[in-house]
């Protein structure tokens, strides 16, 4: 049985690459020295897979920022703006990052990962100009150094697929089947460059192919119309999907022309029951993506029945091969750099170890063995998650009151007053205020010494605030370095790495924390209330509650393995729910509970999203269902697609909601007013991103929008986009400062 990857990580065990692009861009670092950095990453992700003794090796989607960025410079699809920076690598960064007066590609999740890629730009004349621009001379280079390393007949060469690629893309005057059939004569070349080299195959990447809206009759016309062209270059082509199953497209993206091998992830969705209905053909290899790329947990349990129920229904001349569901980007490199994690594992009960990208390597060889072995029992069990170990109280998940009657009971102390002002929560990160937390962390300054930098800030923040006129406050978040961590340090059940990086876009890296064990406030101990009773010591004015929501705390870290997403969200549920309470007992009137990851959790695929929601909403409503009736229960999202998650938001019975607006123009409140929102609403006013101070006009346009939005004017609430951690005071001073103006001037005009 072959072991095949499909992806490794390629940031440096110990972030080698972002460190030199950030020196890159900064000029402290040559384009040489970058290069060569960036070298030694990939060929250390190489070795690796060399190592573990992988038997084919997906080799090229090693980026310096993005693998979709990639192959949009690849194939030639450079946006006008960009048409005219010579020099490659330059363009490259400004396509990425923006130079001054060019502005960057969008971004967008890849999928329903936490990665985010950029997002090509394609109309008629970029199709034209492909070919001529097009220049893949580092993808060959990688696999010319591959394959002299390891052997070509070793190397899979990794290609982001046609339709992936435009259906990801932002496409102007041209459609999905323009695109692809205007860029297939540069894959064409390729592919002719590629075979020419002698590789074992080409692995297409093509997740999209899991997506509903592809599995309509017109696109498996166009899919097998495309496919018999690339079938002509006479390449073993690995067409590889991930992140769900395929749906009903599964015996015919089975059976594409041209494609001796099929990838399929059977960790997410219902691999194994499309393939006991459809079947397999005969003559392709069937890649068994059994080990989850985007867990941290080993597949012990899962990944042996699953092979054996695979062999069961195939034909017995099909090969199966043994991979990744995906790409290992999406988890850390080496568990076993991280001593802290290990031992406090060690001391616990887990049921399966925790293993990152090399260690899931070791595992495959490992799986490939057993399930050759003579002693393989053949068990096809798999092994279902353990719902909740205890079950919800139904009457747990309401309000005593309904909205209508509730919200007259709430901040009275506000008088009635027409538009109040907020803001989201966080203040300027200051260097001051980090430095502090990272001594206080290494025990290198007194609790007490921590307590009183961070009260001060407090005090300043306040003051600040009651300078400007703001209605109701914030505490700042200055003890917050991060919304999830700072919960999560809290809670039981919940480990850190030191060193497990994962990209999140670019240079930017995160360390997810990983749920072990069942989570609860540690000790039932409150947060947050010392910081809220420091805060709301200082001023009449009702402070902000600040809480992170269950769904979103779920959603920013590896859930665990053995007890489902559902269980585990209804434990963090509890856990805010105590959060809550203690609130209330401080004195708080308003609490805010932020769920910007709520879309993020749902699934890709439309079929499964109203299961997803329905568990999500229930263990939000867990969490804040027990707020009295006079406490205003705030939540805030940040820029979505909101439009799927309408029945959601509204099911969560919050008494705010508070979304990212001001960069759509408003287009999101308006569809949140079409829709009919019952609560109290506060669209975004003004973009956070950015660091200039937004003139006075344009909240005074902005606030226009919301007056002749068709709600009534009571229901609003004024404030920016998303938290403030990112800018500087004197922005955010001149921005609250131009935000109170223009509401107390549209006021004056309606009253
Ligand atoms: N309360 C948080 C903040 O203001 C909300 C952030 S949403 C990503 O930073
Ligand atoms: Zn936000």
């Amino acid at each position: 049985m072959k072991v095949i990857t499909i992806g490794y990580p390629r940031i440096g065990l110990y972030r080698e690459l972002k460190k030199s692009v950030e020196r890159f861009w900064k000029g402290n670092t040559s384009q040489e020295e970058l290069l060569k950095v960036s070298h030694n990453v990939f060929l250390e992700g190489l070795n690796d897979q060399a190592n573990a003794k992988v038997d084919l090796i997906g080799i090229g989607s090693h980026s310096l920022y993005d693998h979709v960025l990639d192959w949009t410079v690849r194939l030639g699809l450079i946006p006008k703006r960009f048409v005219g920076i010579e020099d490659s690598l330059k363009r490259y960064f400004a396509m990425a990052r923006g130079v001054p007066d060019i502005g960057a590609l969008d971004m967008t999740k890849w999928f329903d990962t936490n990665y985010h890629n950029l997002t090509p730009e394609i109309d008629a004349e970029c199709l034209a100009n492909a070919d001529s621009l097009s220049d893949w001379s580092n993808f060959l280079s990688l696999l010319k150094d591959a394959s002299k390393i390891i052997g070509k007949d070793r190397v899979g060469a990794e290609v982001l697929g046609p339709f992936t690629l435009a259906k990801k893309a932002e496409l102007s005057g041209v459609s999905v089947p323009d695109v692809v059939r205007g860029i297939l004569p540069v894959y064409l070349k390729l592919f002719s460059d590629i075979k020419a080299l002698g590789v074992a195959e080409i692995q297409i990447h093509e997740p999209i192919f899991v997506l509903e809206d592809l599995h309509t009759p017109e696109f498996k016309a166009l899919a097998i119309e495309i496919y018999t062209q690339l079938a002509s270059a006479g390449v073993p082509l690995n067409l590889v999907s991930y992140f769900d199953d395929l749906g009903s497209a599964f015996p015919w993206v089975c059976r594409l022309p041209g494609v001796t091998a099929v990838s399929l992830d059977f960790t997410r969705g219902n691999t194994l029951a499309l393939l006991k209905e459809y079947g397999f053909p005969e003559g392709v290899r069937l890649g068994a993506g059994v080990v989850d790329g985007r867990s941290v947990w080993g597949d012990q349990r899962t990944a042996l029945p699953l092979l054996n129920a695979i062999k069961a229904v195939v034909p017995s001349t099909v090969e199966i091969s043994v991979q990744p569901s995906c790409s290992l980007l999406h988890i850390p490199i080496d568990v076993t750099i991280e001593t802290a994690a290990l031992e406090l594992l060690a001391s616990g009960s887990q049921k399966v170890p925790l293993r990152f990208a090399r260690q899931k390597l070791v595992d495959l060889r490992e799986f490939a063995a057993q399930f050759e072995s003579p002693n393989n029992k053949k068990d096809t069990k798999i092994a279902n998650l353990a719902d909740s170990a205890e079950e919800i109280d139904e009457k747990h998940l309401h309000r005593e009151l309904p909205f209508a009657k509730r919200r007259p009971l709430q901040l009275t102390e506000l008088n009635g007053i027409l538009l109040p002002t907020s803001t989201i929560g966080s203040f300027p990160q200051t260097k001051e205020m980090r430095r502090v937390r990272l001594k206080y962390r290494k025990k290198q300054v007194s609790e007490k010494d921590y307590f009183r930098a961070v009260d001060d800030y407090i005090s300043y923040c306040i003051g600040l605030q009651e300078g400007i006129g703001l209605d109701v406050l914030v505490h700042g978040e200055p003890e917050r370095s991060d919304m999830i961590e700072y919960f999560a340090e809290q809670m039981t059940g919940y480990l850190f790495t030191t060193n497990g990086w994962v990209q999140s876009y670019g240079s930017r890296y995160i360390r997810v924390p990983i749920i072990y064990g069942d989570v609860t406030r540690r000790d039932n101990k409150p947060m947050t209330t010392r910081e809220f009773k420091v805060a709301q010591s200082k001023t009449s004015r009702p402070v902000k509650g600040m809480l992170t929501g269950p769904v979103t705390l779920l959603n920013w870290s590896f859930p665990r393995k053995d007890i489902s997403r559902k269980a585990q969200a209804f434990q963090l549920g509890k856990a805010i729910r105590g959060e809550i309470a203690d609130l209330e007992t401080a004195g708080c009137r308003i609490i805010q509970v932020d769920e910007p990851a709520l879309r993020e959790g749902l699934p890709l695929r439309v079929s499964r999203r109203a299961e997803y929601l329905d568990w999500a909403v229930r263990a939000f409503r867990l969490a804040t269902a027990i707020a009295k009736s006079e406490t205003h229960i705030v939540t805030h999202f940040c820029y979505s697609e909101f439009g799927d998650i309408l029945d959601g938001i509204k099911a969560m019975d919050a008494d705010q909601i508070t979304i990212e607006n001001s960069r759509s123009g408003s287009a999101m409140l308006k569809e949140f007013v079409s829709y009919g929102l019952v609560p109290d609403f506060s669209p975004g006013i003004y973009d956070v991103h950015s660091s200039v101070v937004p003139p006075l006009e344009l909240f005074k346009s902005r606030l226009l929008d919301i007056k002749n939005s068709g709600l009534p004017i009571e229901r609003f609430w004024v404030v920016p986009d998303c938290g403030l951690k990112t800018r500087g005071w004197p922005e955010v001073i001149g921005a609250l400062r131009n935000l109170v103006f223009a509401t107390e001037q549209i006021r004056k005009k309606l009253n």
